[in-house]
């Protein structure tokens, strides 16, 4: 292998990383504390799952990037929260898929990282509120509502995403409490799509939970297509299940051979016909760049290499990457930016890979990126469009910003003896569901 390149000093980086993530969170917890998110430019609340009731979304996804940053203080302000307040007897609808990835996600990483009891018994609570969603439905496919009071489910209309982005979260919980329910369930809707493939071996993105069929012939690795396919790799890369393996082979397979175009040496992902390939669209979400991290992650690196090499025009461009991007004539087809991480997320994986001190300089730039058109009064801002002169910010964080890019920031430039970057697990939230060293 090449001789890795001299690494410069990343340690005053890391340094900045935890000094701006303890800022935001000091001012979370002076204005906002309990509210699902601040909002970093008025210093207000606000509510994410149900409006008028918040159940301290932010907090719960900060707790393992506190746990990692060695934030112990703050650790143990944010567990003592929720012990003392996080109840989920809500009498109110939740999206599944988002109480999952978000709150399922959050205390099963906080239970990793800490060992607190009462953060598994909240995880295991949350996970059979939403259940009924999966065994209520005659498909396997979850409905994409349930109330967590009383059970009861709505929403069939769904899509592969939401029925299909469950294993890691709900895997851990089989693992750790013996109980084999949420794998199973998580896994046969997974069974359920697969088998749905078109002759081509690719997928539309909509599906009905109660008669399981399409709802629409466009395949996509954005959203609402993307951690569908990311959790068929992450079950077998976590539970060693074959299966999940199989299928994620058979589907990438035909994703790179029907839904992958180069253009001008970089390679790109349009949206297709699921059933004729026909090209549908060149519209690239920013979303759609985790998936050049799950490329390498699953052996296929130089397509991986390949795939973010054509993000990093686009940040090259732009500074902060556009919501959606039109790759034909790399404009921003929708020009906000809502501080997403996917960008960050993939050099993390790209880094772990292959060792290749390019996916760090690139974080690098998304972070400056980052302070330099979201910070605000009491924390980070998302944008309303990147192109403006200064880039237009909107007066809301969300949830995932506490969970993602300073963790995959911190990550890449601390070297943290509190994370095992030879064997580990980040959900598509970024939970760290394996890989803490207590
Ligand atoms: O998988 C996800 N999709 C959308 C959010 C980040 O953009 C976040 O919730 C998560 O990474
Ligand atoms: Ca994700």
């Amino acid at each position: 292998p090449a001789a890795a390149s001299a690494s410069r000093n990343w340690k005053p980086v890391a340094e900045s990383v935890r000094r701006e993530y303890l800022w935001a969170w000091q001012h979370y917890v002076d204005r906002a504390l309990g509210a699902d998110h601040i909002k970093p430019i008025s210093g207000g609340r606000e509510d994410f799952f149900v409006q008028g009731h918040s159940i301290g979304l932010s907090l719960v996804e900060a707790v393992d990037t506190l746990w990692l940053m060695e934030a112990d203080a703050e650790v143990a302000l944010a567990v003592q929260w929720i012990e003392d307040n996080l109840s989920f007897d809500v009498d109110a609808p939740f999206q599944v898929f988002e109480t999952n990835i978000r709150m399922v996600g959050g205390l099963a990483a906080a239970y990793h990282c800490t060992g607190a009891p009462r953060l598994l018994e909240l995880a295991v609570d949350v996970a059979d509120r939403l259940l009924p969603a999966f065994t209520e439905s005659p498909t396997g496919l979850p409905y994409r509502y349930v109330n967590l009071a009383t059970g009861e489910v709505s929403r069939p209309e769904t899509n592969i995403v939401e029925v299909g982005t469950y294993i890691a979260e709900f895997g851990v919980l089989s693992e750790w409490t013996g109980d084999r329910r949420y794998y199973d369930l998580a896994k046969r809707a997974m069974r359920v799509v697969h088998d749905k493939r078109t002759e081509l071996g690719l997928l539309p993105h909509d599906i009905h939970a109660e008669t399981g069929e399409w709802r629409n012939r466009q395949a996509t690795v954005g959203p609402p297509g993307d951690s569908y396919y990311e959790y068929l790799w992450d079950g077998y890369a976590l539970f060693g299940d074959e299966d999940l393996r199989r299928w994620y082979d058979t589907l990438t397979d035909a994703i790179l051979a029907h839904q992958a175009e180069r253009r001008d040496g970089l390679l790109w992902f349009p949206q297709v016909d699921a059933f004729t390939g026909e090209v549908l669209s060149r519209e690239q979400s920013v979303l759609a760049g985790f998936y050049a991290g799950l490329l390498a992650e699953s052996g296929r690196i130089d397509e991986g290499r390949a795939y973010h090499d054509a993000f990093n025009a686009a940040q090259e461009k732009f500074g902060v990457i556009p919501n959606s991007l039109d790759y034909a004539t790399m404009s921003a087809a929708d020009p906000g930016n809502a501080v997403r991480p996917e960008f960050a997320d993939a050099a993390l994986m790209l880094w772990l890979a292959t060792g290749d001190e390019i996916f760090r300089e690139r974080a690098k730039t998304h972070y400056d990126n980052m302070l330099r058109t979201s910070k605000t009064n009491y924390g980070f801002a998302g944008l309303t469009d990147v192109t403006a002169k200064p880039p237009s910010q909107e007066d809301s964080c969300p949830g995932y910003w506490w969970s993602e890019q300073m963790k995959y920031y911190w990550l890449l430039f601390s070297d943290t003896p509190r994370f095992d970057y030879r064997d580990n697990y980040l959900s598509t939230e970024a939970n760290l569901l394996r890989g803490a060293r207590r």
